[in-house]
């Protein structure tokens, strides 16, 4: 693809960091400091899925959150359509709002328990002031159909819903604005492993037919095989690989993916990857690793690893990783 025809990016983030304060144990003492996002960086194509991977404590909420503003980033920029979101006023921030939404991991906490499922999704049509009261009915009936929920459903209240269509409920609010960009962050991991592919496809239908931009956040690289266009794998605060899906489950470089991916056993190809296990947790994000931040869980860690901070770099066409070796070429497990 030519440079000029090169389509435009609708999320860019650059060097996104998120660092949390803790409180001091006493005056005298210096706060710990969370660095629970660290200089990340990526673009989302607009109609595109960006999946975020990786172990629960690395960021992945983190990032998304402040992507969409809320929690405050300690550095770098968020450009939803070009526009940087660090430098929009609080008033520029309320219509772009209407146009980033999030759809959270759980919906039993996500909704209301005294709102009626078409009060909840009529929320946003209110708080934006959007259409008259008989024009937001419309549109509410018009989001059920959209998301597969009845007519008859829209008085009922969360606790007579099950966990999927309560998903859907949370669904149909986030669409009510019409919005180009949602976050999907665990979408469907408090599901039934049933209910979870009724809940990806009606993703998947709604991104052709509304032509949305998807952020999805999981743990799962099933899922994320199944929704996504591009794949970025975090660990402890950094993205250390981001590749389009087929290179990414056809030829995964660096050890954390293979090791995340030698759990789910078979490549998109059909053929066994290399296994690689996985020890221990994760490290406390308050005293993080020198240099590599796998390094203490990697079997390949050698001393440059304990010095350098490996850089993401493209290590063949749109594959980028950040290790100091070739491991996926050189590396016997
Ligand atoms: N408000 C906060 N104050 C202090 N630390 C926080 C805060 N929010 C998140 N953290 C810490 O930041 C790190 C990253 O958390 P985050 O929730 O982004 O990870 P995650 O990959 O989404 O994990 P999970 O899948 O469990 O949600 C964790 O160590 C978490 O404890």
């Amino acid at each position: 693809m030519s440079e000029q025809s090169a389509p435009k990016p609708l999320i860019r983030i650059e060097d996104l960091s998120v660092h949390f304060k803790l409180k001091r144990d006493n005056w005298f003492a210096e706060p710990d400091v969370v660095h629970a996002v660290d200089g990340v960086s990526f673009d989302i194509q607009s109609g595109q899925t960006l999946g975020l991977v990786g172990e629960s404590g690395c960021g992945k909420t983190t990032t998304g959150r402040a992507l969409l503003g809320l929690v405050k980033s300690t550095t770098g920029h968020v450009l939803f359509d070009d526009t940087d979101l660090s430098t929009v006023s609080g008033e520029e921030m309320f219509p772009l709002r209407q146009r980033m939404q999030i759809i959270f991991q759980d919906p039993y906490s996500a909704l209301n328990p005294r709102q009626t499922a078409g009060d909840i999704v009529m929320d946003p049509l209110v708080v934006h002031n959007v259409g008259t009261p008989s024009a937001r009915k419309e549109r509410v009936e018009e989001l059920f159909a959209l998301v597969g929920l009845r007519k008859n459903q829209l008085s009922l209240y969360p606790h007579q819903f099950s966990g999927g269509q309560r998903q859907r409920i949370c669904i149909a609010r986030a669409l009510a604005l019409n919005p180009q960009f949602i976050v999907c962050d665990e979408p469907v991991s408090a599901l039934d492993v049933a209910i979870q592919a009724q809940i990806l496809n009606l993703l998947c239908k709604l991104q052709d037919e509304l032509n949305l931009t998807y952020l999805f956040i999981s743990h799962d690289l099933a899922v994320v095989q199944h929704m996504c266009d591009e794949i970025a794998v975090m660990y402890l605060g950094v993205i250390v690989e981001r590749a389009d899906r087929k290179s990414l489950f056809e030829n995964p470089r660096h050890p954390y993916t293979r090791a995340l991916l030698s759990a789910v056993l078979t490549s998109v190809s059909g053929e066994k990857i290399e296994r690689i296990r996985l020890e221990g947790d994760i490290p406390n994000p308050i005293n993080k690793p020198s240099g590599c931040r796998f390094r203490t869980r990697c079997p390949f860690a050698q001393q440059v690893c304990s010095e350098v901070e490996p850089v993401l770099e493209e290590k063949s066409p749109n594959h980028w990783e950040a290790c100091h070796f070739h491991t996926s070429l050189d590396v016997t497990a």
